[in-house]
């Protein structure tokens, strides 16, 4: 006789069964979803799955039009052009989160994010591989004198050549800044028979049989290909220079900048160029770029001269691999910090999560404090719970914020205004959310 098939055992501890109780700070259909930078339609599908409104533009947003349309938003989401600087940010009373859907965060003024209780998400590695291929073609056409070639025979000139073309075999690869970039292409790079240096301010485990270099002037003198990623901070800007690339890169190799366009003084990079010390360049980043595609790249007409220059309108991580990952990756940190308060993976934040309310637990709340990080706040919040039962908190800051997310069973609908009410009257409160 067959048997009856055992009832699934109920299990336990993370693998439990029970539901997770769906937290609702306010109808979801209020919650406003500001797109900005023609971000990827996996992102503008999670938020409509949410409810949310969803508001997409294709360009980055700059001046009125932006202060206009930041103010009554919840969560903004850009790449890398739409500058959130404090005056921005003022303007945006609503805004609780900002999701950069890309990997740099250098366009938002991340203090003053923080200080307004304004949490900042972004992609740290999703887009890496796409930028780690377009340099190893990169590296190729540069050594073969690829663009030359095309833009003549566009120009119907048969130019048949082979003298300072090279093969990438045996060069050698020296990459500045070994993070979820860097380390990628090391990997690639030695795939393809290249030797491989780097220079990076941390001490890191090298890939393969790469080898770390103490300065950036060694690494340039030794270096055939130079290639650039580290991320736009006060100690980057200008870092390749007049002295860099004239004294310090040999004569005859390649620099290649898919990092940030003010990393590489522009003018110098022109006189490497020009005077032949440098046989060729790949440059996908400028300091100054156009805010959206169309005819609009007229700052650096110096570039348009020079030979062997590849030139690429920041495309690094553009691929159709990357944008529908960093969709899905940004979408889901923002919906987690608005439906739940877990600023997880946040640049600027407190990282802060609890284990999801279940749904049987109805009366609990879940109270997120965001305040200054000043003496006696603690106290005084426990003195607003001290009459209700608080299931588990925690609380971690980060400079001079703090963030405390609380769960608390036994809520009443009028004890949730009251908690709500003085918690945002304390002296330090900076945000306070309820959600329930
Ligand atoms: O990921 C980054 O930081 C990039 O530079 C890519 O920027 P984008 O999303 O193409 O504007």
């Amino acid at each position: 006789m067959d048997q009856a098939p055992e009832e699934p055992r109920q299990r336990s501890g993370s693998f439990s069964q029970q539901k997770p109780k769906v937290l609702r700070p306010f109808n979801t259909s209020e919650v406003k979803i500001l797109l900005l930078e023609n971000i990827n339609q996996t992102a503008v599908d999670a938020f409509k799955k949410q409810g949310y409104q969803v508001e997409t533009y294709t360009k980055a947003l700059a001046g009125d039009e932006l202060l206009e349309k930041i103010k009554d938003v919840h969560v903004i989401g850009i790449r890398s052009k739409t500058k959130l600087t404090k005056q921005v940010l003022d303007a945006a009373k609503e805004l609780i989160a900002i999701g950069c859907f890309c990997i740099g965060t250098n366009q938002v003024d991340l203090d003053a994010a923080a200080k307004q209780g304004v949490c900042v998400f972004n992609s740290p590695f999703s887009n890496s591989r796409s930028v780690a291929e377009l340099v190893i073609g990169e590296i190729i056409v540069l050594a073969r004198q690829l663009g030359d070639r095309s833009n003549e025979m566009h120009q119907k000139i048969w130019n048949k050549v082979s003298a300072n073309c090279f093969e990438i075999r045996g060069k050698v690869l020296g990459i500045v800044g070994y993070g979820h970039i860097g380390s990628q292409l090391s990997v690639l790079a030695e795939s393809m028979g290249m030797t491989v240096y780097f220079y990076d301010v941390l001490q890191i485990m090298p890939l393969g049989t790469a080898k770390q270099k103490e300065s950036l002037e060694e690494l340039l003198s030794i270096s055939d290909f130079v290639t650039l990623h580290v991320p736009e901070l006060e100690e980057t800007k200008n870092m390749i220079g007049e002295r860099e690339i004239m004294g310090y890169m040999k004569k005859g190799a390649y620099l290649l900048n898919n990092a940030r366009g003010t990393v590489v003084q522009i003018p110098a990079l022109v006189k490497g160029l020009k005077s032949g010390h440098l046989s060729g360049a790949a440059i996908d980043v400028y300091p100054k770029e156009p805010a959206s595609n169309g005819p609009h790249f007229t700052e650096y007409n110096d570039l348009l001269e020079c030979k062997n220059l590849i030139m690429t309108p920041h495309i690094g991580g553009s691929t159709e691999e990357a944008q529908s990952m960093i969709g899905i990756e940004v979408s889901t940190a923002l919906t987690k910090f608005i439906n739940q308060g877990t600023s997880i993976n946040a640049v600027n934040f407190p990282e802060i999560d609890l284990r999801v309310i279940n749904e049987e637990e109805s009366n609990t709340v879940r109270v997120l404090y965001i305040h200054q990080n000043i003496p006696g706040v603690l106290k005084e919040i426990n003195e607003i719970f001290a009459d209700h039962n608080v299931d588990k908190q925690y609380s971690d800051s980060k400079g001079a914020i703090a963030y405390l997310m609380a769960d608390i069973t036994q809520v009443t609908e009028e004890q949730i205004e009251i908690i709500n009410h003085r918690i945002s009257n304390t002296r330090a409160n900076i945000k306070t959310r309820v959600l329930y």
